[in-house]
């Protein structure tokens, strides 16, 4: 198994490459040459694995033999033992056939964990195999900069750097970056929007110079590891409500495109999905980009679910690379109108494909509130924005005799000021994070430009050569 680029002009590598390249060198994201297949008699043998033993078995052919069976297993297990739940990400019954896929009893307490926790062993090891040290830079919107660091943190090989947008993510989400006492990790509040530190991570990655300096690489679902691994949740959730007997539909609070694009990797290994559902919120690009096949972008609102706060969703282009065929000049000619003029039309035969395995929907401010309150009311059940942004869009397309899983992509104590308006109710940050709002916070606040970005990664990182 090698990996290539949607962008045709960067070198195919291999796994453990690909998951230290993060971003392909022509500025594409690495996919696998071909998606490994699992026929319905070996996902009904699936059946009844524990969630770790599941991730061995559906990761191990993305791996092309790298990485010694015996260690794989060891870095899985470790990874998974850090979760809070039994079955790491259980699955809660709403409605009469609606479920949650709890994906947010890691230690960090969004669905970034379920892929950083592993993501951070298979970079250590791949490192330490190596004698070398690796520069981490990631942008977040709130979940994915906390989840890294925690993954991150006290590993010697590594230095991490965190930028999100000053000002704009949860009380919470900002302390889970910028409590940590570990040496090697540096949050950094960038005076912009996600989509600027965003931009700036990619610019890193495409000034060759600096990235080859200090060893680049990147933790965001531009790499390719992070998609990976949040392949095996598809599984455990449809195999549990009756897969491959069953087929079962999904719903996915989306932004960088990264967590339903693991769904549609799902499908294409075997796994009978009958629907992927793309729920975003008043930051509705790709809703638009659905129902007109133009992808435009406009300014970005601030919403009650800030880690959806995205206009420029890196991973559809991984699906645009599949619509088109695995051309990967139709993916540059794209991405060149998105860089030149913020927009680009998906060529009609290309849109169809994309219709056929998804439709998506918006919830605005409103109807979240309405939802998170709606199914405290009728479920017991507390959802965080982001969840519920996708439970109102879910409801719009649930067919009743397929199961709708909606993915629970946070725990709704990330997000209490949201949550309490809507429901009335504080939630309550687990034990283990007791002391998180009173601990003392160290960050540095930065424009939004390269160069100086540039500069302080470079005088603080032990990988610059
Ligand atoms: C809580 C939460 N839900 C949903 C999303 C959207 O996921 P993706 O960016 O993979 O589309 C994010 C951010 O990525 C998030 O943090
Ligand atoms: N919503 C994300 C944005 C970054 O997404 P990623 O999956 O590409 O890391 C966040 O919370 O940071």
């Amino acid at each position: 198994m090698d990996y290539v680029s949607t962008r045709g002009d960067a070198p195919a590598l291999g796994f453990s490459d690909a998951v230290l390249a993060g971003l392909a060198r022509d500025g594409g994201l690495y996919v696998p040459r071909e998606w490994p297949q699992f026929s319905a008699a070996e996902i009904r043998a699936m059946r009844g694995l524990a969630y770790p033993d599941l991730a061995i078995r559906v990761l191990t052919p993305f791996l092309g033999g790298e990485i010694a069976a015996p260690v794989f297993e060891r870095l899985v297990r470790e990874a998974y033992a850090t979760f809070r739940h039994e079955a790491v990400c259980p699955l809660v019954q709403t409605g009469k056939n609606t479920f949650i896929l709890e994906l947010f009893h890691g230690p960090t307490l969004a669905f970034k964990d379920v892929a950083m926790q592993l993501l951070a062993r298979l970079m250590d090891h791949t490192l330490a195999e190596r004698g070398q040290r690796a520069t981490i830079v990631g942008a977040t919107s709130g979940d994915t900069g906390g989840a890294a660091i925690d993954a991150f943190a006290g590993r010697d090989r590594t230095d991490i750097f965190i930028l999100f947008p000053h000002g704009k993510v949860s009380p919470v989400q900002q302390r889970q970056m910028t409590t940590s006492s570990a040496a090697n990790v540096h949050a950094l509040s960038v005076e912009g929007n996600f989509d600027d530190c965003q931009g700036l991570v990619k610019d890193m990655f495409n000034d060759h110079a600096f990235r080859d300096k200090v060893s680049l690489s990147g933790v965001n679902s531009i790499n390719w590891a992070r998609i990976m691994a949040q392949i095996v949740y598809y599984f455990s959730s449809a195999l549990s409500l009756g897969a491959p007997d069953r087929p079962v539909s999904f719903t996915v609070p989306t932004g960088n495109f990264g967590d339903i694009f693991a769904g549609y990797a799902a499908k294409r290994m075997g796994l009978p999905i009958e629907r992927l559902i793309i729920a975003t919120n008043d930051n509705d690009i790709l809703a638009r980009t659905l129902s007109s096949g133009e992808y435009r972008t406009k300014g970005v609102f601030a919403t009650t679910s800030p880690s959806m706060d995205i206009q420029v969703s890196s991973n559809f282009e991984r699906l645009l690379f599949e619509a088109a065929g695995r051309n990967a000049e139709t993916v540059r000619r794209y991405m060149n109108g998105l860089k030149q003029s913020g927009a680009f039309t998906i060529e009609a035969g290309e849109l169809k494909r994309i219709r056929a395995e998804f439709d998506a929907g918006r919830a605005t401010v409103d109807e979240v509130a309405l939802t998170i309150r709606a199914t405290l009311e009728a479920s017991n059940y507390l959802l965080d924005p982001h969840t519920a942004a996708a439970v109102h869009v879910a409801a719009a397309h649930a067919s009743g005799a397929v199961p709708m899983v909606v993915l629970g992509t946070a725990h709704p104590a990330k997000f209490p000021a949201a949550v309490e308006t809507a429901s009335g109710i504080d939630p309550v940050l687990p034990a283990w994070l007791d002391g998180l709002m009173t601990a003392d916070e160290k960050y540095t606040i930065l424009p939004s430009d390269l160069k100086m970005v540039e500069d302080y990664v470079s005088r603080r990182t032990r990988a610059a050569r």
